[in-house]
């Protein structure tokens, strides 16, 4: 099938070291988690990293807005059984691979376990090398967000200071962690006004999950609140490649440089079908957290 508006694969050797699963995840909506997940993808793929970008928003997804990108297809349509995962593959700036979700559609808790299958095996079709895959979650605690998260090697929950950012947050680590296993957490503070800020709020949400949860947190870094990020926004350009000097650009590119930096986990096999066959396993993963 010919894809004009789309990119369809061509077959190429496998990648030969696993692929990182980057989940980013917020908890409260509007903190900036798809600004964080466009930029951190576009920075790792600046980087030299083969990156893909995946939207599993089905409710409000918004990356191919953010990049100005136009798809045929989304994820909405794969499901729909209206095309094939390849089909909705987009080559975006820098040579970025997206997969695009469609606004308004149903959310991922809404699909089939079949559903899931079904795109395991799509996902372990695609023959494309690959380093990193960053995964940009609805906001909330829905059974879709918590079952990427797990299917990730990694998990970014951004936050912003505000009351309910911080509790949102607080509450989503504690599902990824008694519900799902999940024991390690990246954070990141987005939209601060000082240096200071984003460790003020890691601490805030260290204390509390120390004391309650079993779950190692870390700090990523933080991310200035930047006007130039609102008008990359608004050009619809991740702001990295917009306007590489703003602060914020080089805040993402430090945390692009430190999260490539994170030690491979043992992977089995090595390619994304590993992300996704962990996804059609949760049933199984809280049957055990729940006993
Ligand atoms: N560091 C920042 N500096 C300035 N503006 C920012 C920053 N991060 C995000 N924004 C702005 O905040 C708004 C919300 O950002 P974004 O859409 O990334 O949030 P979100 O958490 O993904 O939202 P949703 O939950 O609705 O998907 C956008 O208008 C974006 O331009």
């Amino acid at each position: 099938m010919t894809v004009p508006a789309q990119v369809a694969f061509q077959a190429s050797a496998p990648s030969p070291a696993p692929v990182r699963v980057i989940a980013v995840a917020s908890g409260k909506g509007g903190v900036g988690k798809t600004s964080v997940s466009v930029n951190l993808a576009m920075a790792l793929c600046n980087a030299g990293q083969r990156t893909l970008l995946l939207d599993t928003d089905l409710g409000l997804a918004n990356i191919d807005v953010m990049l100005g990108l136009s798809p045929r297809f989304t994820l909405a349509d794969v499901f729909a059984g209206r095309c094939e995962l390849r089909d909705t593959l987009l080559e975006g700036p820098r040579g970025l691979w997206v997969v695009p979700a469609a606004s308004g559609k149903r959310h991922m808790t809404e699909l089939l376990p079949q559903q899931h299958v079904g795109l395991v095996h799509a996902f372990s079709q695609l023959d494309v090398p690959l380093d990193v895959m960053v995964v940009d979650n609805a906001a909330g605690i829905a059974d879709g967000v918590l079952t990427f998260c797990q299917a990730a090697q990694d998990v970014i929950v951004v936050v912003c200071d505000e009351p309910a950012s911080v509790t949102d947050a607080y509450a989503l680590i504690k599902v990824l962690s008694r519900e799902r296993g999940i024991t390690r957490v990246q954070v990141l503070a987005n939209q601060v006004q000082h240096t200071g800020e984003g460790r003020q709020l890691f601490d805030k949400l260290e204390r509390v999950t120390s004391k309650f949860l079993d779950v190692t947190l870390s700090y990523l870094g933080a991310i200035p609140r930047d006007e130039w990020l609102r008008r990359a926004v608004q050009r619809q350009e991740a702001v990295v490649d917009a306007f590489p000097s703003a602060p914020a650009s080089v805040a993402f590119r430090d945390i692009a440089r430190r999260a490539s930096q994170w030690q491979s986990p043992p992977g089995p096999r090595g390619h994304v079908e590993f992300f996704m066959e962990r996804l059609i396993a949760p049933t199984g993963a809280s049957a055990r957290s729940a006993a």
